[in-house]
């Protein structure tokens, strides 16, 4: 489990977040909604420690991310995985050495146990028979099952996840976001996934959060979204033409 404890965080003057507490659990996929500039991203970042935060506190497990020593904070970061907006591979590397990569610069596995980790990996995102290619010849849902099998090698506890599926078609972003999920159960992950893809919450909302001006206005399940009575949290839902007939037909 990751603990958000009034998280503020500021660049310069401005306020991006203005005191988010939450829990994200363990084995579900956790959903961090808002729309584009609600800081969502910023929350991410700061999470991992990409930012450092203007006050609050972060636990991973209990164990407070603020009060951890460098060598602790070092070991914590080989527990998580991320997947970044677009896939950020390395062009220049096959998808084995791409999915190879964290193993060679956190274990000092020989070659071959390197390997297998790898060919479990691309196996597990059903990618066989692609270990050779460059990621100019895939397609991006491909690249972005390897940029999955990266985001696991080192058999993560925690999985971060922004905008998985931009760029991506409809149906390969339910792809994606069902692999996403199963991995989260099969691995037993805490996994954060940052979207405003209402197709998204729909199908893998286990846990949700809405972020608005920094804020955190509302969290709940999937099941319940459509019935929670806020203004800002209906405009974001209900921006999609799709989602507003459904809820007129459902009176
Ligand atoms: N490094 C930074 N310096 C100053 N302001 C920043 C920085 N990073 C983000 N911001 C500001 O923080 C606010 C939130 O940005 P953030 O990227 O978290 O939004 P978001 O919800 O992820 O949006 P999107 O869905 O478009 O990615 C924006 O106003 C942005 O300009």
């Amino acid at each position: 489990m990751i603990e958000a404890i009034d998280i503020h965080k500021s660049f310069d003057d401005k306020e991006v977040l203005k005191g988010i507490s939450t829990k994200f659990e363990k084995g579900k996929t956790n959903l961090i909604i808002g729309q584009s500039g609600s800081g969502k991203t910023v929350l991410l970042k700061s999470l991992v420690g990409l930012h450092d935060i203007t006050s609050g506190d972060i636990r991973y497990d209990d164990n407070s991310f603020l009060s951890m020593d460098n060598a602790s904070k070092k070991r914590l970061r080989q527990d998580i995985g991320m997947l970044f907006q677009g896939s950020a591979l390395f062009d220049s590397l096959t998808v084995e050495e791409n999915v190879r990569f964290p193993l060679d610069m956190f274990t000092d596995w020989n070659l071959e146990k390197k390997r297998e980790r790898a060919n479990f990996c691309i196996n597990r995102v059903k990618l066989e028979n692609a270990n050779h290619k460059f990621p100019s010849e895939i397609s991006g849902g491909m690249q972005k099952r390897v940029a999955i099998a990266r985001a696991i090698a080192l058999n993560p506890k925690y999985l971060f996840c922004d905008e998985p599926n931009s760029g991506l078609d409809p149906r390969t972003s339910i792809v994606i976001d069902e692999l996403i999920h199963e991995i989260t159960k099969e691995f037993d992950m805490t996994t954060i996934v940052n979207t405003h893809d209402m197709n998204s919450v729909m199908g893998i909302g286990e846990n949700i959060i809405f972020i608005y001006e920094g804020r955190k206005l509302w969290e709940g399940t999937k099941d319940d979204i459509f019935h929670v009575q806020n203004k800002e949290l209906e405009d974001f839902i209900f921006a999609s033409k799709l989602f507003k007939k459904i809820k007129e037909n459902n009176g």
